[in-house]
């Protein structure tokens, strides 16, 4: 027997939930609800991972629907509000309206985008006040000169950095852009397996880590790479609905420290959420609550949002149980 015979995976739910926004180069968020005895859990890989990849996905949620969560240490959460690559007026918009003291923001989304994306700082700076913080986040674009470049352009059109997230695609080039900047570098990317964090403490590339609790497995399991990492911990969305964010929150508010603030205001990218608006994890006063447990999935908003074209349910149930069969062989 495994943890997984406890799901009851022949009614799971599957939603399709268009977002407000162009956001890691997808516009309907997909995913699948499953119900085990603790209650409710996500299992919302992208379309590109493999299965191999999405059974850490998966071991998420049986964490969620079998075991629950270690205990929080703390009963909020601060949050960032998270600037997706638009134009300076939007930009401004986003982070006035969020209560967030600290914005997220994307840059480097296409070749040429530095004019753009410091506009973009600059209205954010502008939105936020002097007290506030800003990062940004090159998803692993640049080259070493390219990054060095951009980002004493883009902190000087912040008015300061708070970080630069992961500027370029492998360690050894974060570790070369750090030797050469002031601004702090996060990984992101480049932790994806429990054994990542430490190669990048070891090889010094990096001052902050953003881990994620559902790519990599279950909240017990990011608590322990966290600890390996041995650097500040940044708790980050993959898009998730309130159900899944619910697992974040429980990662955010169980490590024994947590000093920056959270990606994890990322519902408002998405047009709609599965559960009912009073437990629905939007971003109050710049912070979101500790989850005492995982929200319960709205009847009328699954519904809403379910997810109907034949092909891509035929495509997610398969997916379902092949990656059901990859962990349970783990
Ligand atoms: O960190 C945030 O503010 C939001 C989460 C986020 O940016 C994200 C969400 C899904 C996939 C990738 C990323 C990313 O950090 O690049
Ligand atoms: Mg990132």
């Amino acid at each position: 027997m495994t943890d997984s015979d406890a799901i009851a995976f022949d009614d799971a739910r599957f939603y399709s939930i268009p977002m407000t926004t162009r956001f890691r180069g997808i516009t309907t968020r997909e995913g699948a609800l499953l119900r085990g005895p603790n209650g409710w859990g996500e299992f919302c890989p992208f379309d590109d991972y493999d299965d191999a990849v999405a059974a850490t996905w998966l071991g998420t949620a049986v964490e969620q629907c079998t075991l629950g969560w270690p205990a929080p240490v703390r009963d909020r959460i601060p949050i960032n509000c998270t600037v997706p690559a638009v134009g300076p007026e939007q930009a401004h918009e986003i982070v006035a309206n969020s209560g967030c003291g600290t914005a997220k923001v994307k840059v480097a989304d296409h070749p040429d985008s530095l004019g753009e994306d410091m506009a973009r700082l600059e209205a954010a700076r502008d939105a936020l006040g002097p007290n506030g913080k800003v990062r940004v986040d090159a998803n692993a674009v640049w080259d070493v000169d390219t990054a060095i470049r951009h980002i004493q352009q883009l902190e000087r059109a912040a008015g300061g950095l708070e970080y630069v997230e992961q500027p370029c695609r492998t360690i050894a080039e974060l570790a070369a852009v750090r030797r050469k900047v002031d601004v702090r570098i996060a990984a992101d990317e480049s932790i994806r397996r429990a054994e990542d964090p430490l190669k990048v403490a070891v090889a010094g590339a990096a001052d902050v880590a953003v881990i994620k609790c559902t790519p990599l497995g279950g909240v017990r399991r990011a608590m322990r790479v966290a600890e390996a990492a041995g650097l500040p911990v940044v708790v980050s969305s993959a898009l998730e609905t309130s159900v899944g964010l619910a697992a974040q929150l429980a990662l955010a508010a169980a490590l024994p420290e947590l000093d920056f603030a959270c990606g994890l205001g990322t519902l408002s990218l998405l047009t709609g959420d599965v559960v009912a608006a009073d437990e629905s994890f939007r971003v109050v006063d710049g912070h979101l609550p500790a989850p005492v447990k995982a929200p319960t999935p709205n009847p009328e908003l699954l519904d809403r949002y379910a997810m109907t074209d034949p092909e891509r349910l035929s495509w997610w149930r398969d997916r379902v149980s092949r990656v059901r069969a990859v962990l349970d062989e783990a």
